[in-house]
């Protein structure tokens, strides 16, 4: 099967932005996403860049029913599997190697893949996808990078995520072929490492008003 577009934007159009957030442990997992959905952020995506990621999301789906958890960072098709067995509702990968993007055509949850180059563009339109991350955002080119791209590339929208922050949201959120950005910033190290998820809500409070 190509990209499930439809249920991917359903989840992506919710929210200006996604928290792209790594865990030390499943209880942080689930503390930080009943945080986040009472900022009104409740897609996120919990990166298997640490190892209780499994555990999290697992715990998440079981733990936070209004949370709609996924998983990022996905560098395999081993991962992909792992993380649709956690119950991830979507699937987020830096690029797109034919490994990953087959074991999403065999699977149902839906992937986020990167590409940014033209060439990888046109891979990716050739298997049926047309919802794209772009990363690392702005190290890329950012903005005007995706300006460039978009008479070319009509029906292809981006989820750009690397860099994105308070500072430049608004840019991208102004262009037509942006879905969503993805950013840590709601869910600052300091403020998980203090367990001040009180302040976590509040940064997820503001960027939910990014967009009406
Ligand atoms: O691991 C992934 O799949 C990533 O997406 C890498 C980064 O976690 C995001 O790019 C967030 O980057 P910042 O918002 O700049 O901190």
């Amino acid at each position: 099967m190509s990209q499930d577009a439809r249920a991917l934007l359903d989840i992506l159009t919710r929210q200006p932005v996604i928290p792209v957030v790594a865990v030390s442990s499943a209880e942080e997992g689930v503390d930080l996403a009943r945080a986040l959905v009472q900022g009104g952020l409740p897609a996120i995506e919990i990166t298997l860049r640490t190892p209780a990621a499994l555990a999290a999301i697992e715990a998440v789906c079981a733990e936070v029913p209004e949370a709609i958890c996924g998983a990022g960072t996905i560098l395999t098709a081993a991962q992909f599997e792992a993380a649709e067995k956690a119950g991830s509702k979507f699937i987020v990968s830096p690029g797109a190697s034919q490994g990953v993007v087959d074991a999403a055509a065999a699977g149902s949850a839906p992937l986020l893949p990167g590409a940014a180059t033209p060439s990888e563009l046109m891979t990716m339109i050739e298997r049926g996808y047309e919802v794209l991350k772009f990363f690392p955002a702005e190290q890329l080119g950012g903005v005007p990078y995706l300006k460039a791209l978009a008479p070319v590339f009509p029906g292809i929208r981006f989820c750009p995520t690397g860099g994105v922050s308070t500072r430049n949201v608004g840019d991208y959120l102004a262009l037509p072929n942006v879905v969503c950005v993805g950013g840590s910033w709601v869910a600052p190290k300091e403020a998980l490492a203090a367990r001040d998820f009180a302040a976590i809500a509040r940064l997820a409070a503001e960027a939910r008003a990014l967009k009406a």
